[in-house]
């Protein structure tokens, strides 16, 4: 039987509040032998769940533990062996964790609290050994710093703007901010302004060199660059697109290449969902191409796509997520999995990704958390 973990952040209003390492085991066949409609349905309860359970194979292995107990725990970062994690504890706060993966066991290393509101994304820069806290809710990015001493707040910056649709965009929304490819530039997402600035930052100065202004609406939430560096492909929450864009690294501009419906055909206008999170293969598929992923929300669905040369991206599949707004999902180290975690169900859903990338549904785990925000791999 092989393993996988990952590491699960969200909210719930149960008592087993915190982080969990769910472990899932998957025995010969990952994906379903019957139809799975009625299996991923997780209204299923007593009997008939446990025949859905039987058809999906044995979950001996499958098991969920408290990591950390911590009030609202939201974003995560891993990098090497730190964790760092947000919380609404603190009035907001980040905290860093010397992280043993292979005991699964935390060392608290330093906190920062009373940031104003609990941030939403986190992104380590480890050259630099700052951390990037994306404030939605305030418009604004935080950058702390680790060094000897522990955590401290070295610089925040406001971002500006506002946009067509009420009341996300009435001011600036600060969602992720993330390093280029190069180590050189961080660009940080406003989904209130329509914007990806582009700034040279370090301990005590953020420059900014570029901007970039979406179509207005779009409501960029989350940004991934291609494996070959050369493109950008961006979510929007509000208009439920993906934007190719392309990179030029040494100014740190972004250029409009591309724009497809995160939604399948047919469904373009669908009004009810909110784009999610996005994330791209690292491994050439069997037709030697990426694919890219997006997560969608009240559609409740994942679109994926293969990317071609020169910025090209071509829909492939759209398929239903097993439960209530896939907020975020990750691909497994070996990327033969995807697991995706819902905002309004306790649905944890397992796909298995076949030889074109496209995905089949493997199995369905129950959450301890009410609403999954950021879900890790861990190799
Ligand atoms: O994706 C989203 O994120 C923001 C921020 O998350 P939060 O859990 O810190 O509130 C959220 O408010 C927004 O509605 C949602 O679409």
């Amino acid at each position: 039987m092989k393993e996988y973990r990952f590491i699960l952040g969200g909210y719930t209003r149960r008592s087993n509040k915190g982080i969990h390492i769910l472990n899932i085991g998957i025995d010969g066949l990952g994906h379903e032998k019957a139809d799975n409609k009625g299996c991923m349905n997780s209204s299923l309860a007593g009997k008939e769940k446990l025949a859905c359970d039987k058809l999906l194979g044995p979950r001996a292995k499958d098991q969920s533990r408290l990591l950390l107990e911590i009030e609202d725990p939201s974003y995560m970062a891993l990098e090497a062996n730190k964790l760092f994690v947000l919380s609404s504890r603190d009035e907001g706060g980040v905290l860093a964790y010397d992280f043993d993966k292979e005991r699964g066991q935390l060392d608290f290393i330093s906190e920062v609290g009373k940031l104003g509101k609990a941030p939403c994304h986190l992104y380590f820069d480890q050259k630099k050994s700052l951390l990037y806290a994306s404030n939605y809710h305030l418009g604004r990015l935080d950058i702390l710093s680790l060094d000897k001493v522990g955590l401290s707040l070295a610089k925040s910056i406001g971002l500006e703007g506002s946009g067509p649709v009420s009341p996300n965009q009435d001011g600036p929304r600060c969602h992720m901010a993330i390093k280029d490819p190069n180590d050189k530039y961080t660009l940080v997402v406003n989904l209130g302004g329509d914007r990806i600035d582009t700034y040279c930052i370090d301990d005590n100065r953020a420059v900014l060199v570029a901007s970039y202004q979406t179509r207005p609406g779009m409501g960029p939430r989350h940004m991934v660059f291609g494996p070959d560096s050369k493109y950008a492909y961006l979510m929007g929450e509000l208009d439920s697109t993906v934007e190719v864009l392309a990179y030029d690294d040494v100014k740190g501009i972004l250029r409009h290449v591309n724009r497809v419906s995160s939604l399948p055909v047919g469904s373009e206008s669908f009004t009810g969902n909110s784009g999610a999170a996005i994330k791209v293969s690292k491994i050439k598929n069997k037709a030697g191409k990426y694919n890219l992923y997006v997560s969608n929300r009240g559609h409740d669905s994942l679109s994926v796509y293969e990317l071609g040369d020169e910025g090209g991206i071509r829909f492939l599949q759209n398929i239903g997520s097993g439960g209530k707004n896939p907020r975020d999902f990750a691909l497994s180290p070996d990327e033969k999995f995807i697991l995706v975690g819902h905002q309004d169900s306790n649905d944890i859903v397992l796909f298995e990704r076949l030889g074109d990338g496209s995905l089949v549904k493997s199995k369905r785990l129950d959450s301890r958390l009410d609403e999954i925000v950021c879900i890790i791999p861990l190799d």
